[in-house]
């Protein structure tokens, strides 16, 4: 393995063929590109077998790649790569890699459709002030089909998000383009955002006029996450809410910044955070319930967060939204949206679209 790390840094190898050889081989790792960076990170665990958490607090005091699922279980645990091969390798942004167009035009399911019944009948009941309804779509692999080209063509075109592909035996294969924040920094500069409220860029330009239900949307985020921070004892310094680029995209965006008193329980804050109402809702355990009782499909590591967890260096971890898993012979994407009690099943199926198209863009032809 030092022969690659050697190679690696020498540029002297195929990188793209390198990393999808990770997965064949059953390999442990994780390559990232965080927004406006100039290069992409590579982490590798060769040696020894990742480590499986059931509960979140158990990141306290840890340091490694993360991939945490909506809802731990047997199934889909909590993982955490221990790298012993770190590289940074240069993002060659000139690099030219075929761009894909794909646009859907579909209509609700069956399926989607009688869920949002089933999610807007609480919510007009008032048993819920909001809910994130979401779905997953099976989607075939084409010939030649290569995760790295996948991973490299999302980083140069989703500037503003965090892209990752990651494997493990245990998590199979994922890949996302996330705008979320759950959690970065280091030292005494740390911060979470909220996130939510969802349009269209338009003529490539970020909408200034958002209307009452995205404005509502995103604010029971902001609220939540200010009271969360607090029963932690953070008074953060908030700016927002502004509107911030997601791919093709927008949402509403609120920044909170803070340090924190004891940078070894970033366990123990992501589990108060996580999940936020910008993909669970509020009152946040009962929705929480809700959803893992009435969804027609596994979120598995959908929504969860994915990243590197540091205490000692730089923590930078994300929400794990416009993902998708990649199995044999297929993909599965998955995709949601906030719902209030006026919300609009037309209205709500085309965002979840909109948000699919993120990574279907990347792959179909
Ligand atoms: C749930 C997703 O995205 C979240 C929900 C949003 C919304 O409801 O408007 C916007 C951004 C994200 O916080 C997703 O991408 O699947």
């Amino acid at each position: 393995m030092n022969g690659i790390e050697r190679k690696l840094r020498e540029g002297s190898v195929d990188l793209l063929a390198e990393i999808n050889g990770f997965i064949r081989r059953g390999i442990s790792f994780a390559i990232f590109h965080l927004p406006g960076s100039p290069v992409v990170n590579l982490a590798i665990q060769s040696e020894g077998s990742v480590r499986l958490f059931y509960d979140i607090e158990e990141l306290n005091g840890k340091e490694g790649f993360v991939i945490a699922p909506f809802k731990i279980n047997r199934q889909c645990p909590l993982v955490l790569i221990k790298p012993d091969i770190e590289v940074e390798v240069e993002f060659d942004r000139d690099k030219h890699l075929d761009m894909h167009s794909s646009e859907l035009q579909t209509s609700p399911t069956a399926n989607y459709s009688a869920n949002f019944d089933v999610f807007i009948n609480a919510l007009q009941e008032k048993r819920f002030d909001k809910l994130v309804l979401s779905r997953s779509q099976d989607f075939d692999i084409e010939s030649g089909f290569s995760p790295a080209d996948v991973f490299f063509r999302a980083s140069l075109t989703y500037v503003h998000s965090y892209v990752y592909l990651c494997y493990t035996p245990y998590t199979g294969v994922w890949l996302g383009s996330t705008p979320e924040v759950i959690l970065s920094g280091e030292g005494d500069d740390w911060n979470t955002v909220a996130l939510a409220g969802t349009q269209s860029l338009q003529n490539g330009q970020l909408p200034q006029e958002w209307d009452d239900k995205n404005r509502k949307e995103q604010e029971y985020v902001a609220s939540y996450v200010r009271n969360q921070l607090e029963t932690f004892g953070i008074r953060p310094i908030e700016s927002g809410p502004y509107p911030a680029y997601a791919g093709a995209l927008s949402h509403l965006k609120t920044d909170f910044k803070f340090s924190l008193p004891d940078n070894k329980r970033l366990g123990t804050l992501l589990d108060l955070l996580h999940p936020t109402p910008a993909v669970c809702g509020l009152p946040k355990e009962a929705a929480y319930r809700f959803i893992l009782e009435n969804e027609r499909h596994d979120r598995c590591y959908y929504s969860g967060f994915v990243g590197m967890i540091a205490p000692d260096k730089k923590t930078d971890l994300y929400v794990n939204l416009r993902c998708m898993n990649i199995d044999t012979g297929k993909l599965t994407l998955y995709a949601g949206g906030g719902l209030l009690a006026t919300s609009d099943l037309e209205d709500e199926w085309q965002e979840t679209e909109k948000k699919m198209l993120t990574m279907l863009r990347m792959v179909k032809n």
